[in-house]
């Protein structure tokens, strides 16, 4: 095969938001324009590419084993930027266009509507939003395994009867714009839940931005969400548009939405109301419309009870509802997810997909799974890299030494709690206490407050407990 040379440029990202694993690829015969594209691009991505021409350009995406975000510019030296699209429209992995020409472009130039169509000089805020959705887009096809789809049941893997319920809810609550409350323990998929709603609802076409409220210190919650304007305060040196305006003409997720300030929920609710929002330091509405869907791993009526969440918000969120079940509660799942997960995760580490042995297949349809389909995945991402190319084994799925040496002299009755078992006479009451707050905080994906809630001491028992373990 001819060999083509790619320059190809890594640039750090230096926004705050989260960095999709999506390949970035500016096609543009003009060195300035896709070097500024590139610039523009890299604050916010950080693996973007340039390619001079069309073979160029083919070569990348077809040696790309991920997903990519194309900026293609029609006119190229050697095809056209539709020529580009139909070469890789057969390639396995998830792929959006957007062309961009100095001229007007008709359907047919565009492939009918399979492109965007942007036209030259392009805007650095228009470069940018075009390029966000191209890439919710790809990641959006790439969680449905490849199989294209965004359909349900490619994105939520599972038999029993309570996931193919839940599957058959979908398509019926998405056509609906009411506000959508999702309840589930952390890791059962909350977030898949949302996606998959917004796939199949009218706004497909439209952003889906998902955020995680309890990631924002809560002084900058309310310009995350609804923006501010130049010199709203110390820092702000230009106008920024909040996660509401991002998600203009989608769906909006807003996850841990429990953690929000009291004084942030009123103005929220008022959002709510009016279909508007007010950036901070402006006096002037903005009307967005977005679908919102909200979510929290606990349950928040004991919050509203004791005044620290918004009655009239909880109802307000909680019109339409979707419950996520926990993994213990539908253990016939496990195993296909288990399978599900092996071959994507073999993928993303670019390694073999090894199977599971015996031994290991039964041991994941006994454990608990306080931390689901997360705890599931974290498990089998570690025994991939473990295992050295052999089948895996239930020692590759235990989170350290300590937990496999307690499970392995644990008499067979053993409860199986949160999977992790003692040998009495064995481990001092110390050591068992140490196993068991590195395992939980392992599950937790070491969140602290979690992992206290599971175990059922304050958050401060463990960090002191941790303390002393360092000490
Ligand atoms: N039914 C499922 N099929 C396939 N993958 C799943 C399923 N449920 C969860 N996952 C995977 O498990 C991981 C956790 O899911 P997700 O982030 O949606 O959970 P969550 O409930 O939103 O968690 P949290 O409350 O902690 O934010 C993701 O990688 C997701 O793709």
């Amino acid at each position: 095969m001819k060999s083509y040379k790619t320059q190809e440029h890594q640039l750090t990202s230096t926004a705050c938001l989260p960095e999709p694993d999506v390949l970035i690829i500016v096609v543009e015969d003009d060195t300035d324009t896709a070097h500024l594209y590139q610039t523009i691009l890299a604050t916010r991505y950080q693996h973007v590419a340039i390619c001079h021409s069309g073979s160029e350009a083919v070569a990348r995406l077809v040696s790309h084993q991920g997903p990519a975000a194309v900026v293609l510019d029609y006119h190229l030296p050697d095809m056209t930027g539709l020529d580009v699209m139909a070469t890789c429209r057969d390639l396995e992995h998830p792929i959006a266009c957007m062309m961009v020409s100095a001229d007007h472009l008709s359907d047919h130039e565009t492939g009918y509507g399979e492109a965007v169509r942007l036209t030259k000089p392009l805007g650095c805020q228009t470069l940018l939003q075009w390029t966000t959705k191209l890439v919710d887009k790809v990641q959006t096809a790439a969680h449905g395994e490849g199989l294209g789809g965004h359909a349900p049941e490619k994105l939520l893997i599972g038999q029993s009867a309570a996931m193919q319920h839940l599957r058959t809810l979908i398509p019926r609550l998405a056509q609906s714009r009411s506000p959508l409350w999702l309840h589930g323990e952390s890791g059962t998929g909350k977030e898949l839940a949302a996606r998959s709603v917004h796939y199949c609802s009218p706004r497909s076409s439209g952003p889906f931005v998902a955020v995680n409220c309890a990631a924002f210190p809560e002084a900058l919650i309310e310009s995350m969400l609804f923006g501010h304007v130049k010199g709203a305060f110390s820092g702000a040196t230009r106008d920024h548009k909040g996660f509401f305006e991002a998600a203009d003409q989608g769906t909006l997720f807003l996850d841990e939405v429990g953690d929000m300030p009291l004084p942030f929920q009123a103005k929220l609710l008022r959002a709510l109301q009016t279909g508007t929002i007010t950036p901070v330091g402006s006096t002037r509405d903005v009307r967005v419309d977005c679908r919102v869907i909200t979510a929290c791993h606990r349950d928040l009526t004991q919050s509203v009870r004791e005044g620290a969440f918004r009655e009239d918000l909880y109802y307000r969120l909680n019109v339409l509802s979707l419950d996520l079940p926990p993994l213990r509660e539908r253990r016939g799942d496990a195993l296909m997810l288990a399978d599900h997960l092996l071959n994507s995760l073999a993928r993303e580490e670019h390694t073999a997909a090894c199977p599971l042995d015996e031994e290991a297949r039964s041991w994941i349809q006994q454990h608990d799974w306080p931390g689901n389909v997360r705890e599931l995945e974290n498990r089998l991402r570690r025994a991939l890299l473990l295992c050295d190319g052999r089948a895996i084994t239930v020692r590759n799925l235990m989170l350290n030494d300590n937990e496999y040496l307690a499970s392995a002299t644990a008499p067979s009755q053993a409860p199986s709690g949160a999977g992790i078992y003692f040998s009495p006479g064995r481990m001092t009451l110390r050591q068992i206490e140490d196993v068991a707050i590195e395992a939980t905080l392992e599950a937790c994906d070491g969140c602290v407050e979690r992992a206290a809630r599971q175990l059922g001491v304050a958050a401060s028992t463990l960090h002191r407990r941790r303390r002393r373990q360092a000490a």
